[in-house]
């Protein structure tokens, strides 16, 4: 592993990443890779997760392919230096922000989007200038095996490279120095990636999950909110990061919701969910019967129907779910819908305030001051109101959490920033000197006086010409006073 990354370091070193020119060959053949490689790809990702081809295509691949165009068209801007602000003592001076890499970047992703959770953040590392190591999810083999052998054929070998592997090669890797980690995966082992970045300094993205609130207005569009939260619930079979985890609503709602969401699904899967191609399964055994554990319990409205051998569980939906059940105490990460009742929103608002900050929230509800109120009393990594998941396409967006869903962002020009470093610089000219006397020592209280003037005083260019003018003014008056 050290090799491996002192490589890349080295590669980075050489200045052969920084070109924009070079950034931008580099993405341009990420892109052929995924068009050219797409069949693989989606038969990987389709294996991992037993999904049809069409939902491996419109889950991941697309958002790839818009990513890189997004960098593709922003890239001259966002890696441009930024003229910033001076002040009156660098007036006559050039201050500028410029982006520059940060080095040899990691990037660890999870299985339930394991092209989209590695090649995102890769898009991002690439287009900022980097070197970087990625570690997709070993859980989903097939993607990680094409990963492996589809990078090293488009991209620099020298600068980007694939460690396939568990936990073990994980932790091998996290021993090495690297400039930022990207983290995807769950908040325990998040606490372990940052944990062992700590001992080098390195900054971490952790996107990590949460329990995502989903709360139903008694004022709302019923039928589009069941629409839409049944879409976001059950695809990838609830696998989702941003996944509405529970829903909070007034008992009187229940048996509404259940009731639509139990038609949608009809609608969704057809009447034999089993056999529809756009139904997947669980990931694994472990994933399987822990979630099967959930149902232990519970009042299952809908649902409950589960089969091992195919690690298959129904659109599942829970009611009067006791808030201190099992259930409510994890995130669910499965199609299963607890639906906890609350009295108002008021109670709804406490009830997500009492947990942790989750990574997404929902709300549904034909009052905007509502939707307002409820985002600006509770907090979460992102939200949508009236739909779920689909801030996760807006790339205008940062995406990520806060607080244990976690911390840092990326998509489009935040993927850009995170793997950046906003480096200030300031060009001295070197007329001025006289000013500069009020710098230098002995100080003396004339000299604070002058340096408020001159420091704490933000003139814009127009201030700066009004004060030029004055001072203008202040002499000529002394010497027309001088002469007269
Ligand atoms: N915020 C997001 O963008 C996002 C996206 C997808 C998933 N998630 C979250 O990820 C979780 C599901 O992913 P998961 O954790 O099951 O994925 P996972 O099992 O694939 O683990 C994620 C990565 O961590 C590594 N890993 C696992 N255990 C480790 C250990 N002990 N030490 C070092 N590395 C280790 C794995 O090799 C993998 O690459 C959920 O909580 C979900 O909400 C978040
Ligand atoms: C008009 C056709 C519209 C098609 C829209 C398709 C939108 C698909 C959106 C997929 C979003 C996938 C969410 C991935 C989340 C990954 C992180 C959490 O696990």
């Amino acid at each position: 592993m050290e090799r491996q990354v002192q490589r890349l370091r080295q590669a980075f070193r050489s200045g052969r990443s920084r070109p924009l020119r070079f950034r931008m060959q580099q993405l341009e053949a990420l892109k052929r890779m995924v068009q050219e490689r797409e069949k693989d790809i989606l038969s990987a990702i389709a294996a991992d997760l037993s999904k049809s081809e069409l939902n491996a295509y419109s889950h991941e691949v697309i958002t790839i392919l818009g990513e890189i165009d997004f960098m593709l068209a922003n890239l001259p801007e966002l890696a441009s230096a930024k003229p910033a602000k001076k002040n009156l003592l660098t007036m006559l001076d050039e201050a500028y922000v410029q982006p520059e890499p940060l080095g040899v970047v990691l990037i660890i992703g999870a299985w339930n989007y394991p092209f989209v959770l590695i090649m995102q953040p890769l898009v991002g590392a690439i287009a900022a200038g980097n070197a970087a190591i990625v570690k997709p999810s070993e859980l989903s083999e097939n993607t990680a095996k094409i990963l492996a052998k589809l990078l090293p054929q488009y991209l620099d070998q020298d600068l980007y490279s694939v460690v396939n592997g568990g936990v073990s090669e994980t932790t091998e890797l996290l021993k090495q120095r690297f400039d930022h980690i990207l983290y995807t995966g769950n908040t325990a082992v998040g606490k372990i990636v940052m944990e062992a970045a700590a001992k080098h300094l390195t900054p971490v993205t952790l996107e990590l999950g949460g329990k995502s609130p989903c709360y139903i207005d008694r004022d709302c569009d019923l039928d589009i909110a069941c629409r839409r939260i049944t879409w976001g619930k059950y695809m990838n079979c609830g696998q989702t990061c941003i996944a509405p985890d529970y829903v909070l609503c007034e008992a009187s709602l229940q048996d509404r919701i259940v009731q639509k969401i139990k038609e949608t699904v009809k609608d969704f899967y057809g009447e034999n969910i089993k056999e529809s191609p756009d139904y997947e399964r669980i990931i694994n055994l472990r994933h399987f019967k822990r979630l099967q554990s959930l149902l232990e319990g519970q009042k299952i409205a809908f649902g409950g129907e589960t089969d091992e051998v195919t690690r298959y569980i129904a659109p599942t939906i829970l009611t009067d779910v006791d808030p201190n059940s099992k259930v409510m105490q994890e995130e669910i990460f499965g199609p299963i819908l607890p639906i906890v009742s609350v009295k108002n929103v008021d109670e709804a608002i406490n009830f997500i305030n009492d947990r942790e900050k989750p990574l997404a929230l929902y709300i549904f509800s034909h009052n905007n001051k509502l939707i307002k109120r409820v985002i600006d009393e509770t907090s979460s990594g992102g939200v949508t109101g009236n739909d779920v998941i689909m801030h996760f396409t807006v790339n205008s967006l940062p995406f990520g959490g806060v607080g244990a869903s976690g911390m840092g962002a990326y998509h489009g020009k935040y993927s850009f920033d995170t793997f950046s470093h906003q480096r200030p610089c300031l060009l001295k000219g070197l007329k001025g000197e006289s000013v500069n006397k009020l710098r230098y020592p002995p100080n003396s209280q004339s000299k604070i006086g002058w340096a408020k003037f001159f420091l704490l005083k933000q003139f814009s260019r127009g201030g700066l010409v009004m004060l030029m003018v004055a001072c203008l003014a202040v002499a000529a008056a002394m010497i027309v006073k001088e002469y007269l």
